[in-house]
């Protein structure tokens, strides 16, 4: 916590009650993680909030606003000497460097290294199902884009920019982090026709200087495996807070993870098999075997125990899915960057055949929500293959299951700051006590738990099946950070 130097005056309004509740007190700020709290010159709390979502400097003072879950609420925060005016010129700049506070500087600059790689943009662009949702999206609801002002969040090539520009935008903020601006540039430039009318800006845009509320519609592409991936949603939601005018639009509008049971024997076994090796009693002469709990151990934990275990990524065949699937939905027009922080799905899956549980499956799909035409992009198992796959948490030990049994539990989301999530993972069932049969059997429950790391999932699969075009050949690399 920092406390700030200086004498300041307070203004709090909170939305409940429109009111000023410490007009005029003088107190003493400190900064605390993202947000700010206040005292006054007993001690007492006059407010607090976890993160301070906007902050203006506005002549001798600033003013913040906080959205926290239940509540919004104003904070003007005036300076009456000179320290404090230098104070908030600094709280000013910590608070714009809102995505470096939440995210680890090795991670960051991995992230947009990998982005700024044209081949990388290459892969996304060649994902025929997710560019051809895009154009189709925005090409079929030109209306919403003609003469408007449009901001891409996270523009990589520009693609989306171009695509904006094509649906008649009059003005398009290309955002782009990454040195892959450069390539924006000259693309834009080099489709002078649609470029005259496209802005690339090399920010982030957290970091972004722009005027509040100027733009009409937001599209972006901040999809990465589970949707969540990446936590590049946090910045689409930052900049509908900062730069989206009241009522504007965002493409896409809505995303959802859907979370199904899987039985998949032959995954598992493939999982199991890998530790085999130390069960060899004579290796060399060598007994190994002390070594096979560990190695299993390690295989389902990505030997990286610490870190939780691996998640699959690969193409499913949806006979795999032994449940119907449950869904959360985040509303991108709603949402508050604090909502994507701990994410709870609880999971109820009534069974209705008789199988092996060896985890769940996990996929998504965004909605693109025009004026003229709805359409969703889909990654589930059995539509045409995306870049993004479908993902499975692989549980070391199976829940059997028989028809009628109700499985419960919960996936758990939790954000870090390596731009990804740890996943976990609780899955019960009933089951009868070992040993007894018949009228004599009583139900237990069964329950296992799994500690996941979407960071760094296990390509079992890298090419995509169904479009034997330009996607087939053009690998995921197992090396990547994001995707
Ligand atoms: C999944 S790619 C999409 C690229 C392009 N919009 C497309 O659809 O092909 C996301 C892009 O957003 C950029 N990006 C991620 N976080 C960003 C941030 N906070 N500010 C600006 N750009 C960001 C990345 O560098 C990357 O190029």
């Amino acid at each position: 916590m920092m406390k700030l130097g200086g004498k300041f005056v307070v203004q709090i309004l909170s939305k409940e009650q429109q009111v000023s509740v410490g007009d005029g007190v003088q107190v003493d700020v400190s900064l605390q993680n993202e947000g700010v709290l206040i005292n006054d010159h007993q001690g007492d709390v006059l407010y607090q909030s976890n993160s301070s979502d906007r902050a203006w400097m506005a002549g001798d003072g600033m003013l913040f606003i906080s959205l926290e879950r239940d509540s919004i609420s104003v904070l003007v925060l005036r300076s009456i000497d000179p320290e404090a005016e230098a104070a908030l010129g600094e709280v000013l700049l910590q608070l714009q460097g809102k995505f470096d506070r939440r995210t680890e500087e090795a991670s960051a600059d991995l992230y947009f290294h990998y982005y700024s790689l044209l081949p990388h943009q290459q892969n996304m662009l060649q994902d025929m199902i997710r560019t051809g949702t895009y154009y189709a999206s925005i090409m079929g609801n030109a209306v919403d884009f003609r003469d408007k002002v449009v901001m891409d969040v996270g523009a990589g090539s520009g693609i989306l920019s171009l695509f904006a520009a094509q649906a008649g935008a009059r003005k398009v903020y290309a955002v782009e982090a990454s040195n892959m601006a450069a390539s924006a540039n000259i693309l834009k430039n080099a489709n002078p026709a649609l470029g005259a009318r496209i802005e690339v800006i090399q920010s982030k845009i957290e970091d972004l200087n722009l005027e509040a509320n100027s733009v009409d519609v937001l599209i972006s592409e901040p999809m990465g495996t589970l949707l969540v991936n990446e936590r590049m949603l946090e910045t689409y939601l930052h900049a509908r807070d900062r730069f989206l005018k009241p009522g504007g639009r965002m493409f896409p509008q809505t995303g959802r993870i859907h979370v199904a049971a899987f039985t998949d024997d032959l995954l598992y076994t493939e999982m199991v098999n890998k530790a085999t090796f130390w069960q060899q009693n004579s290796f060399f002469g060598v007994d190994l075997s002390s070594l096979f709990q560990p190695a299993l151990d390690g295989y389902f934990s990505q030997a990286r125990p610490p870190d939780g275990h691996q998640v699959v990524v690969d193409a499913i065949d949806p006979r795999c899915l032994i449940s119907a699937p449950m869904s959360h939905a985040v509303d991108f027009g709603s949402a508050l960057e604090n909502d994507l922080h701990d994410i709870v799905i609880p999971l109820h899956f009534p069974m209705a055949v008789p199988g092996n549980v060896h985890g769940v499956a996990c996929w998504f799909d965004v909605l693109f929500d025009g004026s003229s035409s709805q359409r969703w992009l889909s990654t589930a198992p059995g539509v045409p293959t995306t870049h993004w796959f479908q993902l499975r948490c692989v549980l070391s030990q199976p829940l059997t299951v028989y028809p009628g049994a109700e499985l419960h539990g919960e996936l758990r989301l939790i954000a870090h700051k390596r731009q990804s999530y740890d996943i976990h993972l609780r899955l019960s069932v009933p089951s009868l006590a070992p040993g007894r049969v018949g009228s004599d059997a009583w139900p237990c429950l069964r329950q296992v738990t799994g500690k996941f790391d979407l960071k760094e999932p296990y390509y079992r699969q890298l090419t995509m099946p169904y479009w034997g075009n330009q996607a087939a050949g053009s690998s995921v690399p197992s090396e990547s950070p994001a995707l």
